[in-house]
C-alpha cells in the first residue's frame, strides 16, 4: 500500500524539487545568497515520514550550508506533529561523500558535524539513514548519528579520515567500536578501507541491505519503527564491547600502524582515539576524539594528504604546452586492443586492459613464451576475479604469435624490450600492418616518443604510456605526448588509463619522462655518497625514517641493478670519460663483478641466497668501498642523515622545478602524484614539489646553492633558475607556481 505509492526515483526527485521549490517560498529564503544551491532538502512522504535530501552536487559532502539546513530541517521535522519519524537520504544516489575537504583549507564557518549529529541521536521521533553509492567519513558518522540504517547492496561504507591526516572527528571514533567492537573498529579507523554493503549487513554497521529503491525500503522502516522507544538504538548510550584480549589487541594495533605507517600520525591517533572509545565514558571519549583531531588537523601531514587528495583529481584535467587541453580533446572509443610483447609488463598490460573490459589480442612471437604467457595472465585474471568475486575475462583475450593478428585493431600497446633498435622495428612493421588510425603506443620507461613516431606512416597517432610494475596493480599510468601527438590520441590515452582504473598523468617528452628524469639526480647523490663516505644502510635508514619504503640501495637491488647498467651501457656513460661532470662507476662495478642485487644474492646488500629478500650489510661491500676511495683520492668523512636527505631530496627537487620550467609537466601536482604514486614517495609529506614548499623554497635554494659550491662538478646541484625566480617572487604558493612559470615576468 505504502510502496503502491511511492514514486520511483526519478519522480521522486522531482517531488522533492516541488516541495523544496514549496519549502523555500515558505520559509522566504532567498535564493540569490546561493543559500539553496547547496542545501538539504525536505519533504512528507507516506503521510508521517518527513524526508531530508542533502543536495550538494557531486558527492552530497556536508558543507556549512548543508549541516545548517539538516539543522534546520530536522528542527521542522520534529516540530510538525504529523510526522512521526524521518529519513535521511542524499541526492543522486549518492548518500554522502563525508565532510566537505575544501572547507578545511579555509577558515571553518557554519555550525560544527559533532553538534548536529549529537541532536541527531536525541531527536525524540526515529530517524533512519537510506544509504546509497557512499557513506564515507562525516556521512557515515551521520549515519552513525542515526537510529537505524538502511544500504542499497551497492553502498560503500567507510571511514577514511585517516587517508587525509585525519581521524572520524565527528564521534566516528566513538560510536563504531560501541557498534561494531573494537577489532572491526580499529581495522577500518586505521585503513580508511570501504566496506561493501554486504560486510557492512555482516559487522553489523547496517541494519538491512536492499537490491531495490533503498528510500522506499528506509520509510518502510521509519513506518514501522514509528513511536518505539529508541533507548537502544542510541549508539552513544551504548557500552563498548571490550574483549579480554583488549590490551593485546591495542598493543598490536599500535605497533602495526607505527611499523606501517612510516612517521604518518594520524594511524596513531586513531588507535588512541579507539583505545579512549574502549576506556572511557562516551562524552570523555568524544574530548578525546577533539583534542586528537584538533592537533591533527593543523599538522602539515594533514595538509599533505589533503592536497594528494586534490592532486590525483587534477590531474585528469590536463594540458599540453601546443594548447592541447583534456576538455576540448575528445578520446576515440576504442573497443579492441593489441599488446605486443608478452614480458613481465606486457603480461600485467594485458591483464589489466582484459580487467578493464577491452578485447585484446596478446601477441609474443615464440610459440612457448606465448604458451608461457597464457599460463601466467589467465593465474594472474583467476585470482583477480577471486578477490573481486567476479568471474575472470579470460574469455576477453585472444593470443597470437602473429604480428598480422593485430591488423584490425583499434590500439596497440607495444610492449617489448627497453630496446630502441627493436622498439623502431616493431612501430614500422605496426605502421604497415595496421588499419587506417590505429593508436600506437609504446610502454617506455624513458625512450624517446619522438624517435619512434618517426618510424610510422602518422606520428600524430603515437603516445608513450609509462607503466610502472606490476602493470596490473600499480595505480601510475604516465601518458606521454610527443611533438607530433594529436589531442585525440591523448585524450584517448587518458581515457583507456582511467578505464584500467589508473590515475593518468599526462607529461611532455624527455629522457626518463617525469619520474625517471627526476630519479636520476637522486640516485647519483646517493653513489657520490658512498664515495664519501657513507655506506648504504646510513643512505637507506635515512631515507627510510624520511617515510620511504624502502632506501635507494634496496630498492635497487630489489629492481635489479643489471637494469640501470644496461640503460647506461646504451647511453655509452659507462665507457665515456667524465671530465667536467662528476660520474660515480660503482653501479657498474657491482655489476661488473656480477652483484645485481636480490636475484644474485648479493648487491648492495647481501642475501642468504639467490632470490633471498632480507637484505643484510655486507662487510665485502665495506671494504670494497674502502679500497674505491683509497684508490680514487676519496677522503671518507661522518655523513648524517639530514646530509643524506638534502643532497637526494633537494637535488631530486631541483630536477622537478627544471621539469616545470621545461613544461614537461604541466603543474607541480603532476610531479608529486607521480612520486606519490609510481615511487613510494611518503604520502604524508605531500609529494617532492610540495614537500619544497614545506621546508621553504629559500631553505632549498640555500642548500643546493652550499652543496653546488663544494660540488662544482655536480651540476644537478646547481639550483635551477625557475626555482631562483620563485624565491625572487617573494615564494608564492604551491598553486600560484605555474603563473611564475606561464609568465617569466611575473610579480605576485
Ligand atoms: C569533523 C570532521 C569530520 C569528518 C571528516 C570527513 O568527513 S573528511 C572526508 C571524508 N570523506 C572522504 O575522504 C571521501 C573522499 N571522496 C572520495 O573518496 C571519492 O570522491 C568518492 C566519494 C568515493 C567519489 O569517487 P568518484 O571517483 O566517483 O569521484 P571523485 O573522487 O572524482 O570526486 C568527484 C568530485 O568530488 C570531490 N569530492 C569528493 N569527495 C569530497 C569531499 N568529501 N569534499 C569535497 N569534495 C569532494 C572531488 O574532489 C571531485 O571534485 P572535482 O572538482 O571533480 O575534481
Amino acid at each position: 500500500m505504502i510502496f503502491g505509492r511511492y514514486p520511483s526515483r526519478d519522480k521522486q526527485d522531482k517531488a522533492i524539487a516541488v516541495s523544496a521549490k514549496k519549502f523555500r517560498s515558505a520559509v522566504g529564503s532567498d535564493t540569490s545568497n546561493g543559500l539553496f544551491g547547496n542545501m538539504a532538502l525536505y519533504s512528507r512522504v507516506s503521510g508521517s515520514v518527513g524526508l531530508i535530501t542533502l543536495q550538494n552536487p557531486p558527492v552530497n559532502a556536508l558543507s556549512a550550508v548543508v549541516r545548517q539546513s539538516l539543522i534546520d530541517l530536522m528542527d521542522r521535522a520534529l516540530s510538525e506533529p504529523e510526522v512521526k519519524s524521518v529519513v535521511i537520504c542524499g541526492q543522486n544516489g549518492k548518500f554522502c561523500g563525508g565532510a566537505d575537504i575544501k572547507e578545511f583549507r579555509s577558515d571553518m564557518t557554519g555550525p560544527p558535524l559533532v553538534p548536529m549529529i549529537d541532536r541527531l541521536e536525541l531527536s525524540s521521533k526515529p530517524v533512519v539513514a537510506a544509504i546509497e553509492g557512499v557513506a564515507l567519513g562525516g556521512g557515515l558518522e551521520l549515519a552513525l548519528g542515526c537510529h537505524y540504517r538502511v544500504a542499497h547492496s551497492k553502498t560503500r561504507l567507510g571511514l577514511p579520515e585517516v587517508t587525509l591526516g585525519l581521524l572520524p572527528g565527528a564521534g566516528g571514533t566513538q560510536r563504531l567500536p560501541r557498534l561494531v567492537g573494537i577489532p572491526a573498529a580499529l581495522e577500518l579507523i586505521t585503513t580508511g578501507r570501504h566496506v561493501t554493503a554486504a560486510e557492512a549487513l555482516q559487522l553489523g554497521l547496517v541494519d538491512f541491505v536492499t537490491d531495490h529503491n533503498t528510500i522506499e525500503a528506509a520509510v518502510k522502516l521509519a513506518l514501522s519503527v514509528a513511536g518505539k522507544s529508541l533507548d537502544s538504538r542510541r549508539i552513544s548510550t551504548c557500552k563498548c564491547p571490550r574483549p579480554p584480549y583488549a590490551d593485546a589487541l591495542f598493543e598490536e594495533a599500535m605497533q602495526r600502524v607505527r611499523r606501517s605507517a612510516r612517521g604518518a600520525i594520524a594511524p596513531v591517533a586513531c588507535v588512541q582515539a579507539v583505545h579512549a572509545a574502549a576506556t572511557l565514558p562516551f562524552a570523555r571519549g568524544m574530548e578525546q576524539e577533539k583534542q586528537l583531531m584538533a592537533t591533527l588537523f593543523t599538522s602539515g601531514q594533514a595538509r599533505a594528504l589533503q592536497y594528494q587528495f586534490f592532486a590525483q583529481r587534477a590531474v585528469s584535467r590536463w594540458s599540453t604546452p601546443s594548447g592541447a587541453r583534456w576538455d576540448t580533446s575528445k578520446p576515440r572509443p576504442v573497443h579492441k586492443v593489441a599488446v605486443i610483447g608478452l614480458g613481465t609488463m606486457g603480461r600485467g598490460i594485458t591483464v589489466a586492459l582484459a580487467q578493464a573490459g577491452l578485447s585484446v589480442v596478446a601477441v609474443e612471437t615464440h610459440e612457448k613464451q606465448l604458451m608461457e604467457a597464457k599460463r601466467v595472465v589467465s593465474g594472474m585474471l583467476e585470482r583477480g576475479a577471486k578477490r573481486l568475486g567476479a568471474p575472470p575475462a579470460l574469455d576477453k583475450i585472444n593470443y597470437s604469435c602473429e604480428i598480422q593478428a593485430v591488423a584490425d585493431v583499434d590500439l596497440v600497446i607495444e610492449a617489448v624490450f627497453e630496446d630502441m633498435v627493436v622498439k623502431k622495428t616493431v612501430f614500422r612493421q605496426l605502421s604497415a600492418i595496421c588499419k587506417p588510425g590505429t593508436f600506437l603506443f609504446t610502454n617506455t620507461s624513458g625512450l624517446d616518443i619522438d624517435e619512434l613516431a618517426a618510424q610510422t606512416r602518422n606520428p600524430e597517432l603515437v603516445v608513450g604510456m609509462h607503466f610502472f610494475a606490476p602493470a596490473h596493480v600499480m595505480k601510475l599510468l604516465e601518458v606521454v605526448y610527443g611533438r607530433r601527438s594529436s589531442s585525440q590520441a591523448v585524450a584517448t590515452a587518458m581515457k583507456i588509463g582511467k578505464n584500467m582504473d589508473k590515475i593518468s598523468v599526462a607529461v611532455g617528452n624527455c629522457s626518463g619522462f617525469v619520474g625517471n628524469r627526476m630519479l636520476r639526480p637522486y640516485l647519483d647523490q646517493a653513489f657520490f655518497l658512498l664515495e664519501e663516505g657513507a655506506t648504504p644502510e646510513l643512505v637507506d635508514q635515512a631515507l627510510e625514517e624520511f617515510g620511504f619504503a624502502m632506501g635507494v640501495f634496496r630498492m635497487s637491488d630489489l629492481s635489479g641493478l643489471d637494469i640501470g647498467w644496461k640503460v647506461r651501457k646504451a647511453k655509452e656513460m659507462v665507457s665515456k670519460t667524465h671530465q667536467d661532470c662528476r660520474y660515480s662507476p660503482l653501479g657498474d662495478l657491482l655489476c661488473e663483478r656480477g652483484r645485481f642485487g636480490q636475484k644474485t644474492g648479493r648487491g648492495w646488500y647481501q642475501y642468504d641466497k639467490p632470490g633471498g629478500r632480507v637484505a643484510k650489510p655486507d662487510p665485502w661491500l665495506h671494504s670494497f668501498l674502502e679500497k674505491y676511495r683509497a684508490q680514487r683520492g676519496f677522503v671518507a668523512r661522518r655523513i648524517d642523515h639530514q646530509e643524506v636527505l638534502e643532497r637526494c631530496l633537494y637535488a631530486l627537487i631541483n630536477e622537478g622545478f627544471r621539469i616545470l620550467e621545461d613544461r614537461i609537466a604541466s603543474g607541480p601536482e603532476d610531479i608529486d602524484v607521480i612520486y606519490v604514486l609510481g615511487y613510494s614517495w611518503p604520502r604524508h609529506r605531500g609529494g617532492p614539489m610540495f614537500y619544497a614548499q614545506m621546508v621553504g623554497l629559500s631553505r632549498i635554494l640555500e642548500k643546493l646553492e652550499y652543496y653546488h659550491q663544494l660540488h662544482l662538478d655536480i651540476p644537478s646541484l646547481q639550483p635551477c633558475s625557475l626555482l631562483r625566480k620563485l624565491v625572487a617572487n617573494g615564494r608564492p604558493p604551491i598553486h600560484k607556481w605555474v603563473e611564475v612559470i606561464k609568465n617569466p615576468h611575473s610579480h605576485l
